[in-house]
């Protein structure tokens, strides 16, 4: 069987639990599909990121795409983190949460003229410029807005962080960050421009990273543009190494992040730039764990060639397998002694990429819960209405108690937005 994402999540009895919540009574409560999160799971997460860093100026800002809800956002806030954003939608949330603009990071390869406008008006902490145009863009909004915002520059060190092509995002060849080239240039143009504040460097080469060493590949470039800026009489206050810390979903082996502090640390000091705050925005390894989507098995259905368990839930709301053919682990949620055979997990989706798990040990069960486990980054926060399905509800355990984050769609939902123009 698959193993359990933390110690948050344990079988009590042979029924799965989240912290002291039995899931089947939530997934009797607000039906499934369903997400259900563990709040004491995500300030573990947090607490590791901030023992790791103990010592060593830094700031965490949290990477809202992982995993967007209001109630998740919260806690990051409580903890006192700041947040990364992509969009004018992300900035929405933490501001709706309370959170302190000086602490945002807005991060992103096509911020739209509105966004930037709505970004400077509320006193967005940083920007991470990721091209001369976008540098031409705010700097000339800044002025007419007379303003002066922090900037960093998202520079493409143009290394392999070994992960799917899909979210590796610091090779010459993806559409992230300036390339290595023109960046002491343009960050030259910065230093001299008096409608920004420039504060420091960042790159962010990808996801999933199961190794530190891209780290330290991209921390050497850095301080390579670094350094020639300093001769040049320019000195920056933070490096910004992004997120793309991996989690373990199957067998990978995941150093501890002491090491990746360790080696950054190192390589910033040994070459005279140990003065530099660390900026860290995490997205997956401090929300991945805490996650699970419940699924209830409609129908097990056997060909001459396979056998499949037909849940309801399906890509639309966890699209990570059909995205990546990422493995994600699928546990059942009431353990059952009898005999197991391989099951392909598959939603209700018109879609053959419509699966959760292949070739899965589970028992030849309708009505059935499974849980698919590591589904707190990117699951909800990818989720659509494919087929015209509801997007999914999602519960926060916090001891005992159970909350309702996000209710269900309802069906008016779907066409929320939709208008029939009278004369059709
Ligand atoms: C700029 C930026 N920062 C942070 C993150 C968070 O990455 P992860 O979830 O891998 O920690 C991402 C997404 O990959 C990103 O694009
Ligand atoms: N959505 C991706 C991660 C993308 C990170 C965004 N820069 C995943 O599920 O693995």
């Amino acid at each position: 069987m698959d193993s359990l994402p933390c110690s948050q999540f344990q079988y009590r009895n042979g029924v799965l639990f989240c912290e002291g919540v039995n899931i089947r009574d939530l997934a009797d409560r607000y039906g499934t599909p369903l997400y259900v999160y563990s709040r004491q799971c995500i300030n573990e997460a947090i607490d590791n990121y901030e023992s790791a860093f103990d010592g060593v100026s830094h700031k965490f800002c949290y990477a809202v795409k992982a995993n967007s809800n209001l109630a998740i956002l919260r806690i990051f806030q409580k903890k006192g983190w700041g947040f990364d954003i992509v969009s004018m939608g992300e900035l929405a949330r933490v501001l709706q949460i309370g959170a302190d603009p000086r602490k945002i990071v807005f991060s992103g390869v096509g911020k739209t003229e509105e966004e930037i406008r709505v970004a400077l008006s509320a006193k967005v902490g940083v920007f991470n410029i990721e091209s001369e145009a976008e540098f031409e863009r705010l700097s000339s909004i800044a002025e007419e807005m007379r303003c002066r915002p922090r900037v960093y520059f998202r520079v493409n060190p143009d290394v392999d962080a070994h992960t799917h092509p899909y979210i590796s995002t610091g090779l010459k060849t993806n559409k992230f960050g300036i390339d290595f080239f023109s960046a002491y240039g343009l960050i030259k143009r910065a230093a001299a421009c008096s409608h920004v504040e420039l504060a420091g460097i960042d790159c962010h080469i990808g996801s999933q990273l199961t190794s530190f060493s891209p780290y330290f590949d991209a921390c050497d470039r850095l301080i390579d543009l670094l350094e020639k800026l300093r001769t040049a009489g320019i000195e920056l206050k933070d490096i910004d190494f992004g997120g793309g810390v991996g989690v373990r979903y199957r067998d990978e082996q995941i150093e501890p992040l002491g090491e990746l502090v360790r080696g950054l640390r190192e390589r910033l000091a040994g070459r005279g730039f140990g003065h530099l705050r660390i900026v860290m925005e995490p997205g997956r390894s401090v929300v991945a764990a805490s996650g699970i989507l419940l699924g209830t098995v409609q129908y097990v259905k056997t060909t001459p060639v396979k056998h499949f368990l037909i849940t309801d839930a399906g890509m639309n709301d966890l699209i990570r397998p059909a995205l990546y053919a990422a493995w994600m682990p699928v546990l059942p949620v009431v353990e059952r002694h009898c005999s197991e055979m391989l099951f392909d997990v598959v939603g209700p989706v018109c879609e053959s990429s419509d699966w959760l798990g292949r070739d899965r040990a589970l028992p030849a069960e309708t009505g059935q819960l499974l849980a698919v486990t590591m589904a707190g980054a990117y699951g909800m926060s990818m989720a659509s209405r494919y087929n015209s399905r509801r997007l999914p509800a999602e519960v926060l355990v916090d001891g005992k108690l159970a909350y309702l984050i996000r209710r269900r769609d309802s069906l008016e939902d779907l066409w929320a937005n939709e208008i029939v123009p009278a004369e059709l």
